[in-house]
């Protein structure tokens, strides 16, 4: 029996990862479920999944938490604070954490499971942006396993020889496909006056609000380029972005002989969690069939770069000093909030991002506490930038 602890519960990840958790109760227990501050749906996750212990980053959610706990007679216990997210994934009883806190607020958690050398299913993507080479050292040095849920990188992986040993020596480049996002069509004129609702209303994956814009400007597959980047030790040129609509190849490796190997499955991110928490095995994931005589057809283009400019600021950041990946994205963490919060444009949310690049001095980063200083400054910065367009 293996004990699950979940970052991130009440999101589109946690609640996925607890309907494939829910499949196999003769294979995983639920230990331990984290969020910040949802504690209704918290509340009837502990109810029906009954973990050791709850924990929310807000005091006041805590508290009711506790108290509704208390009130239906449940034995779990109620963790407060960003700490308790940390305590958790590194605690001895921990065996697998699923990392599935949006943006920069999950690194602490996540590279506290690294060091403790735990099974890391990283959905935090922006762990691996902001802190590639230190959190893959922590990786090492604790000696555990990484494996990414992000439906791209899993594809990779699955798609990779089992030896790691021969990926530099037969890997010719690596393929990560992307939707094109709800505007991939839209006339260029009319990106200025999308709305949040617009933005989120991804054509082929249900998700959380920031990746979903994320998506809309094309800055995911930036910050899945650099993800790719650190994963699987390939040189920015050597990964590719290709435009594929239907989502259903979901990434692709290239080989020196010139075979092409990818993975393929519906757009369902129950795949890519349950594979992560049977890896090297398989298990049901409850994901539908892929039926590709229904689909009938799957479409490639090359994205545009006038229509999404933020992918190149993934390769530029890349090339820049280690650090310049953690300013793009705290700047890009701020312009989405700003843009959700109706305060800046669809289109902005890429001068910001470029212009902070641009801006900030990265200096030298030695280890966590610069990076940390480093995204404060960032932030500070693109602030700086979003008050100058709403002024
Ligand atoms: N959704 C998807 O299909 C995919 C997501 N990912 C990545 O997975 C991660 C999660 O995405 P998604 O599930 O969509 O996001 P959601 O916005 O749906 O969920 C975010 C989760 O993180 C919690 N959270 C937010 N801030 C904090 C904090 N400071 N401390 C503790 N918990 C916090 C939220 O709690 P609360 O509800 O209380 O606010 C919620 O449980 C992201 O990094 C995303 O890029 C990658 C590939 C696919
Ligand atoms: C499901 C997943 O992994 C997302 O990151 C997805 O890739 C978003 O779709 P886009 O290809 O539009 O970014
Ligand atoms: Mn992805």
């Amino acid at each position: 029996m293996k004990r699950v602890a979940i970052l991130g519960s009440t999101g589109s990840i946690g609640q996925n990862t607890l309907e494939v958790l829910a499949l196999h109760p003769d294979r995983f227990e639920v230990f331990a479920l984290g969020a910040k501050q949802r504690d209704d749906l918290l509340l009837e996750q502990c109810l029906r999944f009954q973990p050791r212990y709850a924990m929310l980053s807000d005091a006041a959610a805590a508290a009711r938490l506790r108290a509704a706990l208390q009130a239906c007679g449940s034995s779990t216990e109620v963790m407060q604070g960003d700490a308790a997210h940390t305590q958790l994934a590194a605690a001895a009883e921990t065996d697998i954490v699923m990392a599935a806190i949006v943006g920069a607020a999950g690194l602490a958690s996540s590279l506290a499971a690294a060091h403790a050398g735990k099974r890391v299913l990283l959905a935090n993507k922006e762990s691996l942006v902001v802190a590639g080479d230190l959190f893959m050292q922590a990786m090492r040095q604790g000696g555990g396993e990484l494996i990414p849920i992000d439906s791209e990188h899993s594809a990779i992986l699955q798609s990779l020889p089992d030896d790691r040993a021969h990926w530099a020596d037969t890997v010719r480049d690596m393929t990560l496909t992307a939707s094109g996002g709800p505007f991939r069509q839209l006339d260029p004129a009319a990106l200025h006056d999308i709305t949040p609702d617009q933005a989120c209303a991804h054509p082929n994956w249900s998700m959380g609000r920031k990746i979903s814009v994320d998506s809309a400007t094309m800055m995911n597959k930036a910050l899945e380029v650099i993800e790719a980047h650190h994963l699987f030790g390939m040189p920015a040129e050597k990964i590719r972005v290709l435009i594929h609509p239907q989502s259903i190849v979901h990434s692709m490796v290239g080989y020196r002989d010139g075979s092409v190997v990818a993975q393929l499955g519906a757009p369902d991110m129950r795949t890519p969690i349950a594979y992560g928490l049977a890896y090297p095995q398989r298990m049901a994931s409850g994901a539908s069939w892929l039926d590709l005589a229904r689909i009938g057809r799957l479409d490639f283009e090359q994205p545009d770069p006038q229509r999404f400019p933020g992918l190149g600021l993934a390769y530029a950041a890349l090339s820049m000093p280690v650090g310049a990946c953690a300013v793009l994205n705290a700047a890009n963490e701020q312009a989405v909030s700003a843009f959700l919060q109706g305060r800046i444009r669809f289109t902005e949310i890429y001068r910001v991002n470029a212009e902070t690049l641009q801006d900030v001095d990265v200096g030298r980063v030695h280890g966590l506490d610069d990076l940390f200083d480093l995204d404060a400054r960032a932030r500070a910065r693109a602030q700086f930038h979003i008050d100058a367009l709403v002024a």
